[in-house]
This record gives structure tokens, sequence and C-alpha cells, in this order.
């Protein structure tokens, strides 16, 4: 599968604005399986662990969006996805040898094992998706057990989506040490999380994500054969509170965590 990060030249690959710009692209993609995702009821049964008995599969305890998850992450780690480097299985265990032969990217993070996905699953099951898919100016609708496959296989796109954003952090934080390594030197050496924190925040750019993300989600949750009264397909300020709340302090998270690790094996350790 293709990186988003154009790992052919390390150098652009690294360069602010190319991340950037692949941030924004993210998005989108963020966005429409979000939308897909929120034309159907929340379904919290496939949360559950064993509420959904998986026939044929007795001995597991997932829940049953977690087993399309991990069903998913086997099948795709066969066909390269994980080699990727900012692609992080949700199921470690579910890693499956390949049946391509093996790619070799160009080594542009520093080694690091940073991986929020499970924390990042947590938020999502627990407070995105309950925001996501009610309030779309109609009633709470009620579970619908026909579409228990398509909502887990939408989560499915939504997760993979916003791992990937949130892991793109390391990609920003490589390239923000390289522009002042002095500076993040001495805060690392410091265990200086909050200075780390500040070093790599832009509240400017955070407030133009969230500007530009109401747009986007006002632009493309409506149909442009509908009145201007019509339902949105997706809840905006859901989205804009997801992006606030959960997606750039997480990113944030893995930046920090991944600079924590970056002085390993080099002449400041
Ligand atoms: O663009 C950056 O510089 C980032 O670090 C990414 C990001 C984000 O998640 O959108 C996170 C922290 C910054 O404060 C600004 C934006």
């Amino acid at each position: 599968m293709d990186s988003a990060i154009d790992l052919s030249d390390p150098t652009r690959a690294l360069s602010l604005p190319h991340i950037r710009y692949q941030l924004i692209r993210l998005e989108d993609t963020v966005l429409f399986h979000l939308i897909e995702r929120a034309q159907f009821p929340l379904n919290a049964t496939i949360y559950s662990p064993g509420a959904i008995p998986i026939r044929n599969t007795p001995s597991t305890n997932l829940s049953f969006m977690d087993w399309v998850l991990r069903s998913q992450e086997e099948l795709q780690s066969k066909i390269r996805r994980y080699e990727s480097p900012d692609e992080y299985p949700f199921f470690p265990d579910a890693m499956a040898e390949t049946v391509l032969p093996p790619l070799k990217y160009p080594k542009v993070l520093w080694e690091n094992d940073v991986c929020v996905n499970e924390e990042l699953k947590r938020r999502y099951v627990g407070s995105i998706l309950p925001q996501v898919c009610t309030d779309v100016g109609r009633k709470e609708r009620a579970e619908a057990q026909e579409n228990y496959g398509s909502s887990a296989t939408a989560d499915v796109a939504c997760l993979q989506s916003l791992s990937r954003r949130v892991h793109f952090g390391k990609f920003v934080a490589e390239s923000k040490f390289l522009q002042d390594e002095e500076r993040f030197v001495r805060l690392i050496k410091a265990e200086d999380k909050q200075g780390i924190d500040e070093a790599i925040t832009d509240a400017k750019v955070e407030k133009k994500v969230l500007e530009r993300l109401r747009l986007k989600a006002e632009m493309y949750g409506t149909d442009p054969n509908m009145d201007a009264e019509a339902p949105r397909k997706i809840n905006v300020d859901a989205v804009v509170a997801m992006y606030k709340d959960h997606v750039i302090p997480l990113t944030k998270v893995v930046e920090v965590e991944y600079l924590m690790q970056r002085l390993k094996g080099t002449k400041w350790e």
C-alpha cells in the first residue's frame, strides 16, 4: 500500500509544508469516512465484548467491531499495509506474513515505539462516535441489526484514517526537531514534556485547522440538490469537537512522545 508521505525523497518527506498538505488532505479522508458511518445508527451493541456471539469463533472475547477490525488488519498485513511508516495496527498480534515481496522504505523517522491506537479507539467508541451519530437533524435512531456489518466496516475506515492522521505527528516532530536541534535536545534531556509541548504548538495553525474543518463538514455534509434547511449528513459541531478535543491533542501526544525517544543512539544521549 502507498504511503501518503513522499518517501522517495526524504528531504521532501520532512518538509513541514509537505506534511501539512498531507494533513489537510487527510481531513477529507476522515470526513468522508465519518459521513459514511453517520448514515447508520450508533449500534452500541457492536462495541460491547461478548454482546454479539461470533459464530464459529466461540473462543473470542472481542466485540463485533473489534473482531471485524482485527480480521481486516490480518488481511491487510498480508498486502503490506503495515510496512508503510505511517500505518500502525490496532491489533499487532494479528500481523501475518506478506504475500507480496517486502518493500524497502527509506528510513525517515527515528527508531521509536510510539503508538496511541488503544487510546484513540477508546475515545472513538466512547466519545467521538456517540456525538457524530446523533443530532443530524433527526431523532435518536434505534439500533438496526441489519446495519451491524456496514457500521463496523465504516468504523474500520474511520479508525484507520484517524490513526494515520495522529501518527503523522511523528513526521511533524522529526521536521521540527531538525529545524531547531539545540532547543529540542535541551528540552528532551531535561525531560521537560510541557516545554516540548509548547515548542511544537502553533496556535494559529490549530485555529485554521478547526475553521477549515467546519467549512468542509458544512460543504461535504450538504447535498447540492437539497434545500438549505434539509438535515446535514454529519453533525458539524461534533466533527469540529472531535478534532479540537481528540485529534489535535493526540497528534501532539505522538509528537511529544516521539521526541522523548529522539536522542536514543545519538551523540546527545
Ligand atoms: O502543523 C503542525 O505544526 C502540527 O504540529 C500539527 C498540529 C495538528 O494536529 O493539526 C498539532 C500541533 C500544532 O499546534 C498545530 C497543528
